[in-house]
């Protein structure tokens, strides 16, 4: 057919509408929602992928931590064990982009996560965009969480992080995977960092606490859109949305102590 004709054209837009384009977050449900314990979601892996095969997320009944990275879905369980996720596997929250990287450094010295942020801070110039963030090589430290399942009713989220598993890796191959999000995100994702980790071994990893770096290369996608979408569930209708404090949010993603 005639590539200029309207079926080809709905096609690419549909594809790239599929994809939410270029440089776009994707997101699934919002961080207050999961925050309230909205453990359950209709969005399979498999859709997920076409809005990006690179980010972070949970599993539905709050099943550990995820990581997606070239492609491909992790969960890191409450043991710390590290599986490969079915795509027929749900979520209820996840975060994901397509990852370009455009700006590229490497760390040739011991870097701690206060520095390595600061350093970043610098690069992520447009304080109103998102950032996806690669950081790949040797870690001298790493520590980390998971999450365990939940039965309902569901605990708030705050609840479940309050006793939290911590695994702690020592002189470490690795990748870490996520985001910068800006401040005016309150409520809908989580401002600032929000990094997981998956060991080079694929053996573990999990939500990043605190790290020290001392060999890596960084890739850093600035992102221009976001294309989020809503879980179609009577939960998630009837939640109100606005009763999250984001001191709790803080807590629940950052060091706990
Ligand atoms: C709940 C889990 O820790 C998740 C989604 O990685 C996060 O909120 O940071
Ligand atoms: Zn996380």
């Amino acid at each position: 057919a005639n590539p200029m004709t309207g079926d080809n054209l709905t096609n690419l837009a549909q594809d790239d509408a599929k994809q939410g384009g270029k440089n776009s977050l994707f997101q699934y449900s919002t961080i207050n929602a999961l925050m309230l314990g909205l453990y359950d979601g209709e969005m399979e892996l498999k859709e997920l992928r076409e809005h990006g095969g690179f980010g972070l997320g949970t599993i539905n009944k709050l099943d550990g931590e995820m990581i997606v990275l070239n492609d491909k879905f992790y969960q890191i369980d409450s043991k710390g064990n590290l599986h490969q996720l079915e795509e027929t596997t749900k979520t209820p929250f996840a975060v994901v982009t397509h990852f370009e990287p455009e700006l590229f450094d490497r760390i040739d010295k011991q870097i701690s996560m206060e520095e390595l942020t600061t350093f970043l801070d610098k690069k992520f110039v447009n304080k109103n965009n998102f950032y996806a963030i690669k950081v790949k090589g040797t870690f001298k430290y790493v520590k980390a969480r998971s999450v365990p399942k939940q039965d309902k009713p569901y605990p708030p989220l705050t609840k479940v992080t309050a006793n939290q598993p911590i695994f702690e890796f020592h002189q470490k191959e690795g990748t870490l995977v996520g985001f910068w999000s800006p401040n005016y995100i309150a409520g809908i994702n989580v401002p600032g960092y929000h990094l997981h980790f998956i060991t080079e071994d694929q053996s573990s990893g999990g939500h990043v606490l605190d790290f020290i770096a001392s060999g890596a290369t960084v890739e850093i996608d600035p992102l221009t859109s976001l294309n989020m979408e809503l879980p179609q569930n009577e939960e998630f209708s009837n939640a109100d949305l606005t009763m999250v404090e984001q001191k709790d949010v803080e807590k629940v993603e950052g060091e706990q102590n």
